[in-house]
């Protein structure tokens, strides 16, 4: 049995979200009272299935900052008419992009980047960065998470792989805190993997172009010889057993550390780093730490995790849980034995699979046979495994490669159950 991942063509946003303004279906009395169902419903957490994360959840407050303006007798019904339309927009907006909240208080998700600028005062380098990066409009998890993070809230984000979770705890952090003072480490992201980490510190440094963070990647040298004391790091990017491997040895010093962000939290505990994340939870010990948690899955692990470095989190879940992305066709092929896989796999390269194509097997031996019958159907293929050196695999391909195998393996892990 083989399972085909194939990239499916992104849909294009919904014409209303992209304006902000949507009008629910039907005849002036039906959106009416659609209207006044769904102004109910946006005031009650959307209470995604298989989630209990965060105990109760009963109220969400899609309003925005701008709505809050001081009270004024004679304009309060006016004042509430708005509110209750901001509240209508935003839940529109969500159920378009398939978000699922939960929380107190969220704030109202963005419609576009510019409103960085006008409900949060981004710097307009920043968003030059962002538009030269040729990102023009948010993803579902950009749009709810970042305002989440934005309005000093914790946050804890699960979409699918791919789905821009990095941009959703970078941005926030480059647009609150204070480049180049002399208050040490203001934040700590931590990647189960060094090219990870690599990749996340490369992109942070591109949105931040053109402003002068000091932005640094725990790297083994620096965790082992580093001088902390005089170190000058706005924002640093570790995997777990270097960081540990610096508080302890090299006495690093987070006490002033403002953003915490675990970014793919599931992978962190698959490897194990439960002790390191302990010791660096321990040393962000700034009392109004805003702490972040990002998967594509959900498993057991990291609700704990969640529940145990979080208090009053917004969850933000985008798709169903465990699901895999949107924009990924499955298709379940039954071949009953291990031949038949072979002939299935013939029979799509014949009718359908046109290369470049990626094949998982369950280990380096099945890789190898695969391997030796393609090459001997004359199927121009290629084998990457464990036996291989980082010369044969060649060095750069699998910095750049890996995260998307990592990704793709992850999803495949899940679907089998493994
Ligand atoms: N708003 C956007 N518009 C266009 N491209 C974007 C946007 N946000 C992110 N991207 C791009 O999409 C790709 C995937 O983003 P990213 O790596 O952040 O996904 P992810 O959700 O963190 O995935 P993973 O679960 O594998 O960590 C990257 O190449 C990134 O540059």
């Amino acid at each position: 049995m083989y399972l085909y991942l194939q990239p499916k063509e992104p849909p294009p946003l919904p014409e209303d979200a992209r304006k902000g303004e949507a009008e629910p279906p039907g005849s002036p009395e039906k959106k009416e009272k659609n209207r006044k169902r769904k102004g109910k419903s946006s005031v009650s957490a959307e209470i995604v299935e298989g989630f209990s994360v965060f105990g109760c959840s009963e109220s969400v407050s899609s309003v925005r900052n701008s709505s809050s303006g001081e009270a004024d007798g004679s304009n309060t019904h006016s004042k509430e008419v708005a509110m209750a339309r901001e509240i209508e927009r935003a839940s529109i907006l969500r159920k378009k992009h398939g978000i699922h909240i939960s929380g107190y208080n969220v704030p109202a998700p963005l419609e576009s980047f510019e409103e960085l600028s006008s409900r949060y005062g981004c710097k307009s380098k920043l968003l030059q960065n962002l538009s030269g990066l040729g990102f023009k409009e948010p993803t579902p998890i950009q749009r709810k998470a970042i305002p989440v993070l934005l309005s000093g809230r914790e946050c804890f984000a699960c979409a699918p792989t791919g789905s821009g979770k990095t941009l959703v705890f970078l941005f926030p952090i480059l647009m609150k805190i204070k480049p180049r003072t002399k208050d040490g480490v203001k934040a700590v992201i931590l990647c189960p993997m060094r090219e990870l980490a690599a990749q996340t510190t490369r992109e942070c440094k591109k949105l931040a172009k053109g402003r002068k963070f000091y932005i640094k990647l725990m790297t083994k040298e620096l965790s082992r010889s580093g001088d902390f004391e005089k170190m000058h790091c706005d924002i640093l990017v570790s995997t777990p057993l270097r960081l540990d491997f610096a508080l302890r040895k090299r006495k690093l010093n987070l006490s002033r550390v403002e953003y915490l962000v675990l970014d793919e939290s599931d992978k962190l505990f698959e490897l194990g780093f439960v002790e390191q994340i302990d010791s660096v939870v321990k040393a962000c010990s700034n009392p109004s730490i805003i702490c972040s948690l990002f998967s594509a899955t959900l498993p057991d692990s990291v609700e704990e995790l969640a529940r145990s470095i979080m208090h009053d989190a917004v969850r933000v879940i985008v798709g169903r849980k465990n699901s895999a992305s949107e924009l990924i066709k499955q298709k379940l092929v039954f071949a009953g034995s291990e031949k038949g896989k072979l002939l299935a796999l013939r029979q799509s390269f014949a009718e359908s699979l046109n290369p470049p194509v990626l094949l998982f097997v369950q280990s380096k031996e099945r890789a190898k046979e695969l391997y030796k019958e393609l090459a001997f159907d004359d199927i121009k293929a290629d084998v990457i495994h464990a036996d291989l050196t980082q010369q044969q695999v060649g060095r750069e391909e699998p910095v750049e490669l890996g995260r998307q195998l990592r990704s793709t393996l992850k999803r495949i892990n899940h679907f089998y159950g493994t």
